[in-house]
């Protein structure tokens, strides 16, 4: 068992003479279990005391003529005994406790538990987390024991753990590596492959013993309900080395064996059978092996060569040196109480007792180390540093006055440090300050310039822009100016704008340079402060000196923003009043013009007029004071967008809106909530008015944003007005027909894309479910002389109404491809052919009659039909009645006139159908009919009924509303 050992020196293995000793046996009885004691079962094992047990036989041998004279009591002695009152501690230290200061000191020691399935040897061995058995507690005190030594002897400790189950040896702490092999050499016994943990206290200790007993091997029987069904063996060896280094040197290897035997057991009592009987007789056949041995070597006849067979079991050949060798060895044999097993315990108490006989020679497994001679001066060293805390120790021990002055010094001396520490903080603290400081001034002084920077560019840019154009406006380049102080002015001011800039840069590079100097200053700081702070009171007044720090940069950046903010209103504000200029500027050169044609009398257009009126009026009434001075018009202005009524004229929003821009940011939202709001209100009021015209939701939506989001829009009516009159040209004597022409043209074309914009917008929005489009384009295609659109406000009535504000004299060809170029679908456009009803031949089911000559008509064509079958031609019609003019009405009853073709739109299952008829005498009658009908009903009854508008007069073009209407 002695091992060579340490640094390659050269090692001598001592064989000292051991002396003998027997094997100390110590009986513990467990309490009864609640099994054994509903089975009715009777005390047999007692404890007399602390050494003598006393079994009884419980059959009643008065009958039995063999036992009569026999008594029925068995007296054994033990060296220590223990019933069920015993504690786990208790059992520990009257057994196992003595071997741990051997096994310090380079014994072997071995602790095994014996006895019958079910009998406590588990319990004894591992016990439970609340009550701990040996094993925790002899590795408990062994620390403790090494701890007392420790000054002058260092210690290695290595565990191994394993268990043999069916005669096969299992690593417990690595049991992936499989089974192992046990061998045996001249230095004892040895499994190789087995893993050795190095613990260096307790805690870990309990941690691997705990993983290695979760891997144990344990099942159910009859007899226990956490059977082991295994031999364990935790092996922990422990190697002492002197801390003297002397030229020879002695290392005490000592191996403790702490073993939970698994229990022998009857097959009847255990019920098992398959695997577990295998198990039972496999522990069986070690137990006879263990038992052999100890017959063996507790012969009593000392003259008689003795042959113990150790090769048996593998649990044999393991204790083979705890039995018969160099080992202290205990064994704690453990019996039930219960009558039931009397045999088991009876055995156990047999064998036990013989074991007491067991002689063991145990000697002290010791290792004599020989240093080579290159390691003396290490070895010097190590005496030399062995001195000079012996000296410490003394100096310390001898507290004489005179140490007791050098203390107080020493305590002195430490309190001037930290004074002098404090005061270092106190100059660092001051020195991170000023570079706070420092650090702040610049960032604000850069943020301002920053903003300055912006601003100055910004004026400089566009005043620039803007002087020039002045100067342009007054004619001619800079050379040739005829007012010269105005450029003296400003050239001045440019170049007072250029000094400033070209000051800000400087001043701009000189805060640069500064805030570098300032961060390696900082660097430098941030360097030398963790070597110079010491304690975490120090570190934590940085910390909330850097946190103040970081709050002021905070508080620099959100206000650099405000700057920033002020700025980027400052710029609308002059954007403003840039454009209030430019139409100042556009008025001058439109009253100018206009007095150029008053004065030459020229004929201008009646539209032209009207636009001059318009212009006029909404001029003068954005001519409002500034609410930037009257704070009180400004909250004037916002409750007017509270009122309703106000809003019912389409310019009050427009207006409010250009003021609005000059307010603040609160006014401005505040505004524009409250009159979105009443809009909405407004809308909802007109629709109940007018049903008929009234927009979707969604276009009323769009309406409000338009007008919302256009604060601007006279500015984009003004330029309207400026590109129409510079098409008219109208400084130039004129050609009047030709531009009168040319005005109406352009006019119809920008109501043309307002309308044809309503239009898409509201096809974008408008619910599937209440119009089938695809039909209706269908439909269109046959009107497409009435209707291009199905919300199309563009109607003949419009463009009538149009024509006769503005005298148009377009002929149908003109009017049809106005709209043929911009509403027509594409196909039709290609073959320029007019279907009349678009609905596939072989899908009609013959619902309507449609007269052969109105198939393959071009648009002219049906529309010069449509006109001539009717009393009037379509823009006729409306002079007759301004109000229907302007809104075409839904009339339910309308007038019949005789030859005049029937249209008529029919609710076929979920679609809408047309249908003319020419033959009818009451045919003028123009029906549309809107919905879905229910599956089925086919009669034009239903159809009238789901129809939601019906009955046009013949000739009003509002016809090609039906397909939204
Ligand atoms: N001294 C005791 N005090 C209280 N309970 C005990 C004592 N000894 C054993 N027991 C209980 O008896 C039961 C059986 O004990 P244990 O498992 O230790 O037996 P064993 O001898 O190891 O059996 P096996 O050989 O089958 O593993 C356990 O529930 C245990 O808690």
């Amino acid at each position: 068992m002695n091992e060579p050992a340490v640094d390659g020196s050269h090692v001598s293995l001592k064989a000292p003479r051991g002396d003998d000793q027997s094997l100390i046996v110590a009986l513990r009885i467990r309490p009864m279990n609640e099994d054994e004691i509903l089975q009715g079962a009777t005390p047999i094992s007692h404890c007399v005391d602390d050494k003598m047990v006393v079994l009884m036989d419980p059959l009643d041998g008065n009958e039995d003529i063999l036992r009569a004279n026999r008594t029925r009591e068995r007296q054994f002695m033990f060296d220590a005994a223990f019933d069920g009152t015993a504690s786990q501690k208790e059992v520990y230290e009257k057994t196992s406790k003595a071997l741990i200061p051997s096994v310090i000191n380079g014994f072997n020691a071995t602790v095994f538990a014996y006895g019958a399935t079910g009998a406590g040897k588990t319990y004894t061995m591992l016990g439970t987390d609340d009550d701990p058995g040996i094993m925790a507690h002899a590795l408990n005190d062994l620390f403790l024991e090494m701890d007392k030594s420790k000054e002058s002897m260092k210690y290695s400790v290595r565990l191994s753990y394993l268990e043999i189950y069916n005669e096969m040896i299992r690593d417990l702490l690595h049991p992936e590596t499989g089974f192992l092999d046990l061998r045996e050499d001249a230095k004892g016994v040895q499994i190789a492959g087995l893993s050795e943990v190095n613990a260096q206290c307790t805690g870990e200790v309990m941690e691997i013993l705990i993983r290695g007993n979760r891997e144990r091997t344990q099942e159910p029987t009859a007899a226990n309900k956490a059977s082991s069904r295994s031999h364990a063996v935790l092996q922990i060896s422990v190697q002492q080395q002197s801390r003297l280094r002397d030229v020879t040197q002695q290392i005490r290897t000592g191996k403790f064996f702490l073993v939970d035997l698994a229990g022998s057991e009857r097959a009847a009592n255990t019920q098992n059978r398959g695997k577990r009987m295998v198990e039972g007789a496999h522990i069986n056949r070690s137990l006879l092996a263990l038992g052999n041995c100890i017959n063996a070597l507790s012969s009593m006849d000392k003259t008689k060569l003795r042959y113990v067979n150790y090769r048996d079991s593998k649990l044999t050949r393991l204790l083979k040196d705890s039995l018969g060798g160099n080992c202290k060895t205990i064994m704690i044999a453990h019996v039930s109480p219960a009558s039931l097993f009397f045999e088991e315990s009876r055995n156990t108490l047999v064998y036990a007792d013989r074991a007491k006989h067991i002689k063991t020679k145990v000697r002290r497994n010791v290792a004599d180390v020989t240093y080579h001679l290159a390691q003396y001066h290490n070895i010097i060293q190590d005496l030399k540093e062995e001195i000079k805390r012996l000296h410490r120790r003394l100096e310390k021990q001898s507290c004489s006055h005179a140490t007791c002055i050098r203390s107080v010094h020493n305590a002195v001396m430490e309190d001037a440090k930290k004074d002098s520490e404090e005061s270092d903080l106190d100059r660092l603290k001051a020195q991170l300050m000023r570079v706070f400081d420092s650090q702040t001034a610049l960032r604000w002084e850069r943020e301002k310039e920053l903003v300055a920077g912006r601003k100055l560019h910004f004026k400089d840019d566009d005043r620039l822009r803007f002087e020039e154009k002045r100067l342009e406006k007054h004619g001619g380049s800079t050379d040739e100016l005829d007012d010269p102080d105005d450029v003296v002015q400003a050239k001045e001011h440019l170049q007072s704008l250029i000094t400033e800039r070209q000051m800000a840069e400087k001043l701009k590079e000189d805060l640069q340079k500064q805030v570098i100097d300032t961060r390696q200053k900082a660097g430098q700081l941030e360097e030398a402060l963790p070597k110079s702070l010491q304690s975490q009171e120090q570190r934590e007044i940085l910390r909330l000196l850097c946190r103040v720090q970081e709050l002021q940069v905070e508080s620099i950046d959100m206000q650099s923003a405000c700057l920033l903010r002020n700025y980027e209103i400052a710029k609308r504000d002059v954007a403003v009043e840039m454009l209030r200029d430019h139409k100042e500027l556009c008025h001058e050169i439109i009253v100018q013009q206009k007095a150029l044609i008053d004065e030459r009398q020229l004929n201008a257009p009646k539209a032209l007029d009207d636009l001059m009126e318009l212009y006029n009026q909404e001029y003068h009434e954005f001519s409002l004071p500034d609410i930037n001075s009257h704070k009180d018009g400004l909250t004037a202005l916002v409750s007017r967008a509270d009122d309703t009524t106000e809003l019912n004229s389409d310019l009050i929003l427009p207006k409010i809106c250009t003021r609005i821009f000059r307010t603040d940011s609160h006014t401005r939202q505040q505004f524009l909530k409250n009159a979105s709001y009443n809009l909405a209100q407004y809308a909802d009021q007109k629709n109940k008015d007018d049903k008929f015209f009234s927009p979707s939701p969604i276009a009323r939506q769009i309406q409000q944003k338009q007008i919302v989001s256009s604060p601007l829009s006279p500015v984009s009516r003004q330029k309207s007005i400026v590109t129409l009159s510079s098409h008219s040209n109208l400084s130039t004597p004129l050609h009047l027909r030709d531009h009168r022409d040319v005005i109406a043209s352009n006019t119809r074309h920008i109501a043309k894309l307002a309308a044809k914009r309503r239009t898409t917008k509201a096809q974008q929005y408008m619910p599937q479910d209440q119009y089938d489009f695809s039909d209706a384009a269908s439909l269109n295609r046959a009107n497409v002389s009435m209707s291009m659109d199905k919300d199309s406000h563009l109607t003949e009535s419009r463009l009538a109404l149009h024509d006769q504000n503005f005298g148009s004299s377009l002929t149908i060809d003109e009017q049809r491809s106005v709209l043929t170029d911009n509403q027509v679908p594409s196909r039709r456009k290609k073959n320029n052919q007019l279907r009349v009803l678009g609905k596939d031949s072989t899908r009609n089911r013959g619902n309507y009659a449609l007269p052969a000559k109105y198939n393959q008509m071009s648009p002219e064509e049906f529309f010069q039909q449509l006109a001539l079958s009717g009393s009037r031609r379509p823009n006729d019609s409306i002079n007759e009645n301004p109000a229907r003019r302007s809104r075409p009405q839904a009339t339910p009853h309308s007038t019949r006139h005789a030859n005049q073709p029937q249209v008529k739109v029919k609710a076929n299952t979920h679609k809408m159908q047309l249908m003319f008829s020419e033959d009818n005498e009451s045919a003028d009658r123009v029906k549309v009919a809107q919905g879905k009908r229910a599956k089925g009903d086919k009669t034009e009854a239903a159809a009238k009924k789901n129809a939601s508008i019906s009955g046009y007069r013949n000739g009003d073009i509002s016809i090609t509303g039906f397909g939204i209407q």
